[in-house]
């Protein structure tokens, strides 16, 4: 069957991941988690300290370090999905913590990051077969794409989703932070000048805040092949 291309953007924390991961790993397509690029990029900075006391990015000198920075990405079996790796190094459980999760979105917003990063995206998914997450695959990474799901549902419901996932995991949770969190990376996001974050014209809108992880798993299958028979 003719591989297609599959985009899924939307806010932080709303389950893009989650449905992305389960439909390439039923149809045999490779994943592609755009966010853990922009947080590795985020780790690389505030470990060279190239954020100052307020919070901004000194943007020139990590420009001059850009080539310093490899992102790579291996399967892991256990966790059944890909594992990020900076410069060789598996960076997966660092980059979900909240210090690169409250840099991230400013590191985001630099032209030449994104410029960098979706150049690279675009070579990942140049034989399609691929469903990348992000907040700009429909829009600017692969505008053409064949399938284009936007994702959206409240703050409350995504701070609280994050919050339990990480009570599960026995770590450190803070339900009003995360929440405060997510509402600021949204409106980074959404502001920024280039690629904000926007609902492709031709992208269908999911709102998930009040369906299970099955439900929206299998809506996204009927999807694809529906896109399949165009
Ligand atoms: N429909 C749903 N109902 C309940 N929980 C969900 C649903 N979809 C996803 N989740 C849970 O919400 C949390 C966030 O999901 P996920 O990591 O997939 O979001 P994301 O959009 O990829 O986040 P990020 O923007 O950080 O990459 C996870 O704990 C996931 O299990
Ligand atoms: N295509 C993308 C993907 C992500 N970002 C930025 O990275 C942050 C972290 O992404 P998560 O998906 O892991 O939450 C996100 O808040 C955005 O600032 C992006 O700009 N473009």
């Amino acid at each position: 069957m003719k591989k297609i291309t599959i985009a899924i953007d939307g806010f932080s924390s709303c389950g893009k991941s989650t449905m992305a991961k389960d439909l390439a790993r039923k149809i045999g397509y490779v994943y592609v988690d755009t966010g853990a690029m922009y947080r590795a990029v985020t780790l690389f900075a505030l470990r060279n300290r190239l954020f100052r006391e307020d919070g901004s990015v000194m943007a020139e000198a990590l420009e001059r370090r850009m080539n310093e920075i490899r992102i790579s990405f291996k399967f892991n079996p256990e966790a059944g999905r890909p594992d990020t790796y900076l410069n060789g190094e598996c960076v997966e459980r660092e980059i979900r913590g909240m210090e690169v999760s409250s840099h991230v979105s400013p590191i985001a917003a630099i032209p030449f990051v994104r410029e960098a990063l979706v150049a690279q995206q675009q070579q990942m998914g140049r034989d399609k077969g691929v469903v990348m997450d992000g907040r700009d695959i429909g829009t600017t990474v692969f505008p053409d794409a064949e399938l284009k799901i936007f994702v959206t549902a409240s703050a409350e419901v995504r701070a609280r989703r994050r919050y339990d996932e990480l009570k599960a995991k026995g770590q450190p949770a803070d339900l009003a932070e995360i929440l405060a969190n997510v509402q600021q990376r949204d409106y980074i996001d959404t502001h920024r000048d280039v690629s904000p974050l926007k609902k492709a014209d031709d992208a269908i809108e999911l709102d998930n805040s009040h369906i299970s992880i099955d439900e929206q798993n299998a809506w996204l299958m009927q999807q694809f092949e529906s896109a399949c028979r165009q």
